[in-house]
């Protein structure tokens, strides 16, 4: 991306204008002039640092600034309320709306939009990140991650020279452009990564770290953001903010002192010794690079000139993925590239590839099979019972697809899901049972090894036990959570994770608003060698199933140690792009419908009386259906999803450093979310449902919706 140079410097008569600069153009060299007069302000505003309060976050839904960062046990010369703050990350994340689809429909993630901020100390760099920031409203996940985190670890000698202020920190040296590099370039992947602490009060890193994890805007900031080729390759948007050198030394030692735990002294030997030449010899070089230069103050034109130029970009990189699942016919499928189908022997896709080829060409000429009306299933398939084991593929499904031996016990339980006229009480048990079923089978799809025990009367016997490190379970919220019970049966001590992903009410599109996931999930070293049960009630047209696919790929757990289990999948949905995109994820469903519709309902209707008021929508390829019931994903509730979510998971919407806290919502959110929630057909919104169906089963097994 090239955005055009521009400079905003004031007009004579004090309006800000923009004009271009030349890319070797430098900003003009700040003065000296008044370094003793900002000193002596910042000592009268030392003696009253402790009267302080916090900075104000810029955005008043970023969590107040004592709240970021580890707390780090203060040097003896930092103040107590400097000490604290100093301590503090610069790293914030916004997570007030939920994430539209950040990867293509063969799950391959699109880049997040990356801004790096360079510009000397205390220039405002941090500060017109966070403006940017406020700017954005209808960009759900930014995050801001400061090159101090990046610091390298100092020996005990120069940490010793650091609290002499004897340890040069404005060198480019001082920065570890590696890690740094490696962050940035993971965060454009959409990968979860660990940002380090810094504590400018210890000049170290801390042993803590905090987790990020999906941003779509990412803004880097610090003073050699723009220094390193590796990493101005990585940058979409380069922007140098341009302070006089007399207002960047008083804010520093105004900052320094109130917030980093520094003396008036100690502040000005440094900046005299490190700070004010490694400006003028190295940093404020790097704004040669930078696509926009802007000024550290009375900068408003200009953070409104990057955020529409940012939003434009983001608009280019949306997705309507939903849409794309839905149209993509089953038959049009190809065989999963790269599948290794016969990688292990416990390999699910072992002796089913043939299969698949068979079935893909076949039904290219042939009919489909007749079918069971309700449930997709021949009579032959119901009648083989328990001996049958392709019944995924004659039921249409793809090769990674294991479906339960359609026996006529599993077929009465799904009868009783189909019925609308079963009770909460006899649904929820029949789901329990089915749950059973489902996670038993998705059991043998794990890696076991022999086990020799002792028998009685003393002999030894080869028998089997799990061979895995870690197996969690994450539910996609919230009718994922239907299965829980079931799981616990099985597996009484797992950690249980969730995704809380959500139909947007405009285009039916998945968001992700929440992500709670197991702590060894987070850490990329034990997520590699972790497995997951997947959960969900139903798959329709896939989007939420991609969507949480998605985020565990992003996580790295291997593809191949993600199992899908859910109780109902339409063969003509999803499933399908699924395979395209994950061939190697396992999904385990109960039972099989034939139909996907795409309906029309009214947006306002609550979640108890939604499915009465469903209208199907005319759909050239397919057709109505009256009797279409929705899927569970797709119920989910529009106008009322922030009530639904005080009932669900975490009421959120709000992230520090990767922790989830519950927040009132603020009255900018409340904009934010109405200028996100206008429907162009008012009155009513899309969702796509599974049919025949059960209906919303989430709302069916707690009894809180209707039939
Ligand atoms: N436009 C501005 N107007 C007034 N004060 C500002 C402005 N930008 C920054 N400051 C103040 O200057 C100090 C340093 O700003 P900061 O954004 O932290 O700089 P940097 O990140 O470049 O070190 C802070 O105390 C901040 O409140
Ligand atoms: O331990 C440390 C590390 C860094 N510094 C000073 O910080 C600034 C960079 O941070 P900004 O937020 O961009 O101002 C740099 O000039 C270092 O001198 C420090 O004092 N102690």
């Amino acid at each position: 991306m090239q955005a055009g140079k521009i400079v905003q410097r004031p007009s004579g008569n004090g309006t800000p204008i923009l004009q271009p600069v030349t890319p070797s153009e430098k900003p003009a060299e700040g003065s000296t002039h008044g370094v003793l007069a900002a000193a002596a302000a910042a000592a009268a505003a030392a003696s009253s640092a402790s009267k302080l309060a916090e900075p104000t976050p810029v955005n008043p839904s970023l969590p107040s600034a004592a709240t970021l960062g580890g707390a780090a046990t203060p040097s003896g010369k930092a103040t107590p309320s400097a000490a604290t703050s100093a301590t503090r990350s610069k790293t914030i994340v916004l997570t007030d709306a939920g994430r539209a689809p950040w990867y293509n429909s063969i799950g391959e993630p699109v880049s997040a939009y990356v801004v790096g901020i360079a510009g000397g100390s205390a220039s405002g760099k941090t500060s017109v990140a966070r403006e940017i920031l406020k700017k954005l409203p209808n960009v759900p996940w930014v995050a801001i991650v400061s090159q101090d985190a990046y610091y390298k670890s100092l020996s005990p000698e120069e940490s010793k020279l650091a609290f002499q202020e004897q340890y040069d920190f404005d060198h480019p040296d001082a920065f570890d452009y590696d890690i740094l590099k490696r962050c940035i370039q993971d965060l454009r992947q959409s990968k979860a990564v660990e940002i380090p602490v810094y504590s400018f009060v210890q000049h170290q890193r801390m042993s803590e770290t905090n987790y990020l994890y999906g941003p779509a805007v990412l803004i880097v900031e610090g003073i050699f953001v723009l220094h390193d080729p590796a990493i101005r390759d990585l940058l979409d948007l380069k922007v140098y903010v341009q302070a006089d050198s007399d207002l960047m030394l008083a804010r520093r030692i105004k900052r320094d002192i109130v917030e980093r735990g520094r003396s008036v002294n100690s502040v000005l030997d440094q900046y005299l010794r490190f700070v004010k030449p490694a400006f003028d010899t190295f940093v404020s070089a790097t704004a040669r690079h930078a696509d926009m230069i802007v000024p550290g103050s009375h900068n408003e034109v200009a953070i409104e000139v990057i955020s529409q130029h940012m939003e434009k970009q983001l608009r280019n990189r949306s997705r309507k993925l939903r849409a794309e699942f839905y149209k993509t016919p089953a038959t049009n499928v190809p065989a999963p590239q790269g599948t290794d189908r016969h990688s292990t022997s416990m390999s699910p896709y072992d002796g089913l590839g043939s299969a698949y080829e068979r079935r893909t060409s076949l039904t290219h000429m042939k009919p489909r099979l007749e079918r069971n009306e309700s449930f997709g299933l021949s009579s032959s398939q119901l009648a083989r019972g328990a001996s049958s084991t392709s019944t995924a593929d004659e039921a249409g499904l793809p090769p990674n697809v294991t479906l339960l031996a359609q026996t006529p016990q599993l077929q009465s339980l799904l009868t009783l899901l189909h019925d609308r006229s079963t009770p909460t009480s006899e649904f929820t048990f029949a789901c329990k049972r089915v749950g059973t079923l489902i996670v038993e089978l998705a059991t043998t799809l794990l890696p076991y090894r022999e086990k020799e025990v002792i028998i009685h009367g003393g002999r030894k016997h080869v028998g089997h036990e799990l061979n895995i490190e870690s197996l969690c379970s994450v539910s996609i919220l919230r009718s994922g959570a239907v299965l829980e019970p079931s799981l616990r049966r099985a597996f009484p001590a797992m950690s249980l994770g969730s995704l809380l992903i959500q139909s947007n009410e405009e285009d039916g599109e998945p968001h992700l608003y929440d992500v709670a996931l197991p702590s060894f999930i987070r850490r990329r070293e034990t997520a590699e060698k972790s497995w997951v049960f997947l959960l969900d009630a139903q798959i329709g047209t896939g989007a939420a199933a991609f969507m949480a696919i998605r985020v565990l790929l992003d996580h790295s757990v291997p593809e191949d140690q993600i199992i899908f289990l859910t109780l109902l999948a339409s063969s003509q949905g999803g499933i399908h792009a699924l395979n395209r995109a994950f061939p190697r994820v396992r999904i385990v469903v109960a039972g099989v419908d034939p139909g996907l519709q795409k309906l029309r309902i009214p947006w306002q209707s609550s979640v108890s009386n939604t499915a009465s008021a469903i209208k199907p929508e005319r759909d050239e390829s397919r057709g109505y259906d009256e009797n279409a019931a929705v899927d569970e994903d797709d119920l989910s509730p529009g106008f009322n999803r922030r009530d639904n979510l005080h009932l669900l998971a975490s009421p959120p919407l709000h992230s520090v450093d990767g922790g989830f806290a519950a927040t009132a919502e603020p009255k900018q959110q409340q904009q934010r979310h109405s200028s996100l929630t206008k429907s162009p057909a008012k009155g009513s919104r899309v969702v796509f449902a599974i049919t025949p169906g059960c209906g919303s089963i989430g709302d069916r097994f707690w009894g809180t919706g209707s039939r």
